[in-house]
């Protein structure tokens, strides 16, 4: 029987977790773990996801502050709001929501957000960090951190002699996923939109993680049997099934056909996307007492 690994149950455990952190946190050091979520434009999607991370922040007990900013805002605003924020004692992470509007320098306003709050994982620190395997001082990319929960999940802590593929080579996800993949000893490769004879590297993984951006690339003839399958893909597609101008959401990995192959597979929604959000709340906590000048608990 194939394991439909349930990303909801496991990003519950970790909020509950965090939970109780932030509740010892406030009770011991008298302080809140504070979050703030930069959102630019009006794109609906990625205003459902800063809501829910507002949401899931004060579930938690954060002190949980949205900034919205208008489409036209400027290089020179944003920088001043992050720097802003920079300064703030009650915020510990900040988080801004990408994609940002064409006209904006992303990668500017990231870099200028202090290492230490960067609950993305973005800033070259972080990266520089979790490259050269320094995991108790750096924050890890939200996504390939839940991503490795599942993993974890399936195959415990030590990933000796399994072969892992990942698919993309975001900065966001397939570059940190690989480095995670690869502290946990597995022996791993790296594919993008460059590699030949995808669906032949594919079947020689034990752990195949897709992270694309194409709606159910990932078919049934590219799944070595027993292997894992985690699906990082979020593509919204037309569903005249539920009725005219209905989406769904789908994965990178077909489901319906890997499925039956693999051993244990993530499923699109309720796989990777929850401990995206967990992981989010989960770095937050970890930022907050470091700050606080204490051991952050580990998750
Ligand atoms: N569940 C969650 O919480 C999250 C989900 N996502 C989703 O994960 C997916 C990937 O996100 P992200 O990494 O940010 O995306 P990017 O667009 O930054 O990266 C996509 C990667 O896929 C590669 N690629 C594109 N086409 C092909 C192809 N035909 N064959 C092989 N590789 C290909 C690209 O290669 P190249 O580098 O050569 O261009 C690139 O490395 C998206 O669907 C996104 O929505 C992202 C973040 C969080
Ligand atoms: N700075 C930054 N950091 C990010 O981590 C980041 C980002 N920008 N921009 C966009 C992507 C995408 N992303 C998701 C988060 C949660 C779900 C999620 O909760 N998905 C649910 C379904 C949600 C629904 O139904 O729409 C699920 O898969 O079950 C998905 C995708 C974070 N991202």
């Amino acid at each position: 029987m194939t394991t439909v690994i349930d990303g909801k149950q496991a990003a519950a455990s970790v909020v509950a977790a965090v939970k109780d952190a932030a509740e010892k946190l406030e009770a011991e050091a008298g302080r809140k773990p504070g979050l703030a979520v930069v959102i630019v434009g009006d794109d609906p999607a990625s205003h459902a996801y800063v809501n829910s991370k507002g949401k899931m922040a004060k579930q938690c007990g954060f002190k949980s502050v949205q900034h919205t900013l208008p489409e036209e805002t400027s290089q020179e605003t944003l920088m001043a709001l992050v720097a802003e924020l920079n300064a703030d004692p009650e915020i510990d992470g900040i988080l801004v929501q990408l994609p940002l509007p064409k006209h904006l320098n992303s990668d500017a306003v990231i870099q200028s957000i202090l290492p230490e709050k960067d609950v993305d994982g973005l800033h070259v620190v972080n990266a520089g960090k979790l490259a050269t395997g320094d995991m108790e001082t750096g924050l890890v990319s939200c996504t390939p951190a839940g991503a490795m929960i599942l993993v974890r999940q399936i195959h415990g802590n030590d990933l000796s002699g399994l072969n892992a593929l990942v698919i993309g080579r975001s900065n966001l996800f397939g570059k940190p996923m690989a480095q995670l993949l690869l502290n946990a000893n597995a022996t791993v490769t790296i594919a993008h939109s460059r590699s030949r004879d995808l669906a032949g590297i594919a079947r020689g993984a034990d752990i195949l993680v897709a992270a694309v951006g194409r709606a159910e690339m990932v078919k049934a003839d590219w799944v070595k049997p027993g292997a894992t399958v985690i699906d990082v893909g979020i593509n919204r597609v037309p569903a005249p099934e539920k009725g005219e101008g209905k989406n769904k959401l789908v994965g990178d990995v077909d489901f319906a056909e890997c499925a039956p192959v693999a051993a244990a597979i993530s499923p699109v929604p309720g796989g990777v996307g929850p401990m995206t959000i967990a992981m989010l709340m989960a770095n937050t906590v970890i930022a907050a007492y470091r700050a606080a000048g204490r051991q952050a608990p580990k998750f």
